[in-house]
């Protein structure tokens, strides 16, 4: 069987990832695919209690990256590689371009060392241990950091990451459309400061153009 399509969401807080997260889905089994929606820092027991600690707890921005990273090591093997080989479509909300923007553009992290540490934990995995496990697609929700700022203001307890400044959230727009330069297509910018209809229907159409809303039944 074929590996299923590997998918992500990106983007600063607030964007609007987890508004479309679930119509995306729903698109994707109307085509009769099995989606497995996760996200990250998070997916497993183990990444999940992570998060907890990379959310609220202080700790240096070594100690976060090193967190981040090995909660997704446990989140790849443990759930997104089984899901691909038995041909699921994955849905992650966030996954390593988040930690190139915010603990890299956003906190000053050194990128190589990133590059480092991305490859260390997505390689060595079966069926294709040799290869490093990236997403297929990224859907990049793109927001400047003032609009991002008043769409969240008042509709949730912020965390630690929430609560840094704008100019720190200005700096992880810049760190993923960086990325999304080097990706060589694979992150796809989503015009987020539109309404929701045109952002969904952006979002829908990026998926489209990959061929994973056509009919997976009897495939
Ligand atoms: N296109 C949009 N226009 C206006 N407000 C939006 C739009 N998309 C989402 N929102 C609102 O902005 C806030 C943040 O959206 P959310 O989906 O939680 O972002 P994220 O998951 O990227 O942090 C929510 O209150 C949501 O209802
Ligand atoms: C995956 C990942 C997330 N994060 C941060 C970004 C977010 O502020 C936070 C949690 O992401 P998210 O689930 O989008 O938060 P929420 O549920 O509040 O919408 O973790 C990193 O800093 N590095 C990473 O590698």
């Amino acid at each position: 069987m074929m590996r299923g399509p590997f998918i992500s969401l990106e983007g600063i807080d607030g964007a609007g990832k987890s508004s479309h997260l679930a119509a995306l889905a729903d698109a994707l089994r109307a085509a009769g695919r099995s989606v497995l929606l996760t996200r990250e820092p998070g997916g497993t027991p183990l990444a999940e209690k992570l998060r907890q600690l990379l959310l609220h707890e202080r700790m240096d921005v070594l100690t976060e990256v090193l967190l981040v990273f090995a909660a997704r090591r446990d989140h790849i093997v443990q759930v997104i590689a089984p899901a691909l080989a038995r041909g699921d479509v994955v849905l992650c909300d966030r996954f390593t371009d988040a930690s190139f923007a915010y603990q890299g553009a956003g906190r000053g992290f050194d990128r190589e060392e990133l590059s480092k540490l991305e490859l260390l934990a997505q390689t060595g995995i079966a069926p294709e241990p040799d290869s490093m496990l990236q997403p297929d697609l990224t859907l990049w929700f793109d927001l400047p950091a003032e609009l991002a700022a008043e769409r969240l203001a008042g509709v949730r307890a912020p965390d630690r990451f929430e609560t840094e400044p704008q100019a720190f959230f200005a700096r992880v727009a810049r760190g993923y459309a960086e990325r999304a330069a080097q990706s060589g297509g694979r992150m796809v910018r989503i015009d987020a400061a539109q309404q929701r209809e045109q952002v969904a229907a952006q979002m829908l159409a990026a998926v489209a153009a990959r061929g994973w809303l056509e009919g997976a039944r009897g495939g």
